[in-house]
């Protein structure tokens, strides 16, 4: 309603002084007034020198590095969760899929060794029935490894006694089949990185160091990383958590960054879709969808299936241990396949999706007083086949976070099953130590997996069966955690072009409540350690 012009602005009624105010009041009120009008001053002042204070600091570019399935993409989950909450929990329902692709993939390869301890499928040569957990390996010392392969890929021995399975587990086994199906169907939604296929072959720990081997020789995929796979199911048009329009800003952000840069084109958070995803997406979503129903149908005879004792004893004899790999949700199968199913945090932490090239985080620091700080971080995909994309990455970083396992020292690589996998950290840990386009970046070493060692050692694996330079030492994680430790800092110390501090972390990525601590000890390091360089230049 528009004001009668006649009557007076009442915000000026309101701030105008008292009518019967005394020179003294006046005066007083003044003064008032002048005090107020100074503090606000000084606090548009200080606003204005932290926004530009907030402009100088630039943004933290961090790597993380190793080999595949050392808990890379998990670390960066774990900056998200302690630094980008809102944007953690955006994408959460999103990994809905990926868990079900983890759960469905862990039953069927459950039934894979199931079948192949029945008579009639005894002999089976199917090569997805091979079980999960490599067998031990000797390693002669830290750099220093002949591996044979005399046991690779042994034969799981059928039980002497006669098959252990019943008619009731052949009955669990063939309504569980529908799972085939719902894993293959998951796979082709979700794109390439939600299978672990591994290119087989030799290949180099660190193709970069090899000599004769250019920077430009290499092929980013784009599409197909964690990145990629759930912005399928996003286009697949159930999660519309971002306006196409916004999805538009970012592409054209990106391009014109990427124009600036002579790296290849890092996946990013700004979900770069394929048309061809788009025009899928429908049938996507519906895949998805009967996915998730197969699954809930499943619910039970998946909950039968795990907690069977002869199962178990079966998997057992066979060497394989669903429960120590990756994505392993069978503990929560029925809150997992139930109907309405939402991951949790806990769930989109542990969900395994392999890296893909590599892909770029960008974190805006949402709160406290580093809020608005910007990290990039580049997750890169592990596997042998994939580390020739690394090399331009090293350029323009402030800090390396290098995952190692120190679980599998008995463990051989998937890509090239005649190495260990400790022996290929060691390596690759030599190889990034080494490179003199690396020599002042601060490396952080994150020793793994620390849970999964203590449950292998607590089960009788010995270290020296293994590592025979562990000698005598006592059979404990803590002793053979730092025996592994011990390597790596020699390493360090003896390849780095110039001397460098080492700066190492005892880790179990999966925990989120204890490696909050530990990022936030590095996220200060690394600004610390940037602050100081930034001093001495
Ligand atoms: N128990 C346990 N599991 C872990 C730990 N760290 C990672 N994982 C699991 O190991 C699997 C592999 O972790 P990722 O973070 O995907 O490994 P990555 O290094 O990114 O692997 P690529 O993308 O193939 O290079 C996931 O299922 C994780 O949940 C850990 O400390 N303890
Ligand atoms: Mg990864």
């Amino acid at each position: 309603m528009a004001r009668d012009v006649e009557s007076p602005d009442p915000l000026a009624v309101a701030i105008a002084p008292p009518p019967n105010e005394t020179p003294n009041e006046r005066w007083q009120r003044e003064q008032r007034e002048a005090q107020a009008r100074r503090i606000s001053e000084q606090i548009d002042e200080q606003i204005r020198a932290e926004r530009q204070a907030l402009k100088k600091r630039k943004t933290m570019k961090l790597l993380l590095l190793g080999q595949s399935e050392s808990g890379k993409s998990t670390t960066v989950k774990n900056f998200q969760l302690a630094y980008a909450y809102d944007a953690f929990m955006a994408e959460r329902a999103a990994w809905r899929a990926v868990v079900h692709l983890n759960l469905v993939r862990s039953i069927n390869g459950i039934l894979d060794v199931l079948y192949r301890v029945l008579p009639e499928h005894g002999s089976s040569s199917d090569p997805n029935a091979r079980p999960y957990t490599p067998g031990p390996d000797s390693i002669a010392g830290p750099l220093d490894v002949d591996m044979d392969d005399e046991d690779e890929d042994r034969e799981p021995t059928p039980d002497p006694s006669g098959c252990p399975l019943n008619e009731s587990h052949r009955a669990l086994m063939l309504r569980l089949g529908p799972l085939r199906k719902v894993q293959r169907d998951l796979e082709r939604c979700l794109g390439a990185a939600s299978t672990e296929e591994v290119h087989s072959g030799s290949g180099s720990a660190a193709p970069w160091n090899v000599g004769g081997w250019r920077p430009r020789e290499f092929a980013v995929t784009t599409r197909s990383g964690w990145k990629g796979a759930l912005g399928r199911v996003r286009a697949a048009g159930r999660l519309s958590f971002e306006s196409s329009v916004r999805r538009q800003e970012r592409r054209t952000e990106g391009a014109a960054s990427d124009a600036q840069t002579s790296r290849p084109r890092a996946t990013s958070d700004s979900y770069h879709q394929s048309s061809a995803a788009h025009d899928d997406g429908e049938a996507d979503d519906l895949s998805i969808e009967a996915a998730a129903e197969v699954i809930a149908s499943c619910a039970d005879d998946m909950q039968a299936l795990w907690s069977d004792p002869t199962v178990k004893s079966v998997l057992s004899k066979q060497g394989m241990r669903p429960e120590e790999g990756p994505g392993f949700f069978l503990y929560d199968v029925r809150r997992i396949a139930s109907r309405g199913y939402q991951p949790t945090e806990d769930d989109v932490v542990r969900a395994r999706l392999r890296t893909m090239g590599v892909q770029e985080h960008r974190i805006m620091v949402e709160k406290g007083t580093e809020a608005g700080c910007e990290w990039l971080i580049y997750d890169v995909g592990g596997a042998r086949s994939l580390r020739h994309a690394w090399y331009p990455y090293f350029d323009d970083i402030n800090a390396i976070i290098f995952l190692a396992p120190i679980n599998c020292f008995d463990e051989r690589l998937a890509e090239d099953r005649r190495v260990n996998r400790l022996q290929d950290s060691l390596q690759l840990w030599k190889a990034v130590c080494s490179t003199k386009l690396l020599a002042n970046v601060q490396l952080i070493l994150f020793l793994n997996k620390c849970d999964l060692l203590r449950k292998k050692l607590a089960r009788g694996v010995r270290v020296v069966d293994s590592v025979p330079s562990y000698g005598t030492k006592p059979n404990e994680p803590e002793i053979a955690a730092r025996y592994f430790r011990s390597q790596f800092k020699d390493i360090s110390q003896r390849h780095s072009p110039v001397p460098r501090v080492f700066y190492s972390f005892l880790t179990s990525v999966v925990d989120t409540k204890a490696t909050r601590i530990t990022v936030a000890t590095v996220r200060e390091g690394i600004q610390r350690n940037n602050l100081k360089s930034a001093v001495f230049l």
